[in-house]
């Protein structure tokens, strides 16, 4: 378990976590999501006693980090998986670790085993390639067989393959009743993943909630309806309150459920050749919550197109 209660980090004129207040239960994956800046990194460092926070406090398991007796029992991060003497073996590297946290040499080999580099143990780590850096990474934050565990943006730069296998060992470690925190700006990558949501943009928190409360919140449903008649059917939702958008034979509809459109359609005898109801996507309802709270926008060019409907999901 992790709680934040007012967590406060200050750089200089800075303000990169402000006032956050927040929970991480076991057994369950808590994606910890926001964009680049959004101060992800800065959270996680003043949970493992790495930076002071300015105001306010955390703790894991109760009690500050920085006072655990036996800290890679209580907590496995990865923070940096680049952090590593590239010049050991993996098994050294880990056997390094084991012996200076007091713990037992044949969880190298499990751990080794677990996230699939036994059969490179013994080679130096300078030559492994990013995604066999990452899996060092786990073990390392494995080794101590802890109850939290803290993995910062795990999947960036991973191919398909080892996005899908961090994906089930995140859920694997909840499943055994483990606190798993793991922070993305990918939106797409935490449908997937996460149970539970915190978004944090400049610093403060801004949903805390399941995916799905997520979606539902912060996305407008919309009503794809294919028929005949697409101009009749789009002056009765008009009248209804909705709003219609023409495609060829379809329309997207907007602000009415899809309940109300297939009654429409029905009360006034219009032959509908499909209904279908869209949900928004993660991504789609990320960007709409933290468009106000982005550091840096990229400039669109004069006169290029406005991108819209991007990314939605048949429900
Ligand atoms: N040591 C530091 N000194 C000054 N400013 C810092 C320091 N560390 C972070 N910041 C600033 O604090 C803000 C939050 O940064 P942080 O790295 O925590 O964000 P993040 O959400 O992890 O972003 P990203 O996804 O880009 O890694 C940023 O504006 C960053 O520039």
């Amino acid at each position: 378990m992790i709680e934040a209660d007012g967590l406060t980090k200050r750089y200089a004129d800075k303000l990169a976590v402000d006032h956050l207040s927040f929970t991480v239960t076991p057994g369950r994956v808590t994606g910890f999501l926001g964009p680049n800046g959004a101060g992800k990194s800065t959270t996680m460092r003043l949970i493992l006693g790495l930076d002071r926070p300015t105001a306010g406090s955390v703790t894991v398991n109760g009690r500050p980090f920085s006072a655990a007796d036996n800290p890679m029992r209580e907590v496995g991060a990865l923070l940096d998986a680049k952090a590593i003497h590239g010049g050991r073996s993996a098994y050294h590297h880990l056997l390094c670790l084991a012996q200076t946290n007091d713990l037992p040499a044949r969880r190298v080999g499990e751990v080794l085993e677990m996230v699939g580099l036994t059969e490179v143990a013994r080679k130096r780590s300078k030559g492994f390639s990013l995604g066999m850096g990452q899996r060092l990474g786990i073990a390392a934050a494995l080794l101590g067989d802890p109850k939290v565990l803290m993995f910062d943006e795990p999947v960036n730069g991973l191919d398909p393959e080892g996005i899908l296998w961090i994906r089930n060992l995140m859920k694997a470690l909840a499943a055994e009743g483990r606190t798993v925190f793991v922070s993305s700006h990918l939106m797409s990558e935490m449908q997937h993943t996460a149970d539970h949501l915190l978004v944090i943009g400049r610093g403060r928190l801004i949903a805390d909630c399941t995916v799905e409360e997520f979606i539902e919140q912060n996305s407008e449903q919309q009503v794809r309806v294919r028929t005949p008649d697409t101009a009749r059917m789009a002056e009765l939702v008009t009248a209804a309150g909705g709003r219609a958008t023409t495609d060829g034979p379809r329309l997207q509809i907007f602000r009415l459920p899809v309940e109300r459109v297939g009654d429409l359609a029905f009360e006034n005898n219009i032959r509908l050749h499909e209904l279908t109801a869209l949900q928004a996507s993660l991504e789609e309802a990320f960007m709409e919550l933290t468009k106000e709270a982005v550091e840096y926008h990229a400039a669109v060019p004069a006169g290029a197109p406005a991108i819209e409907e991007a990314g939605k999901v048949e429900s």
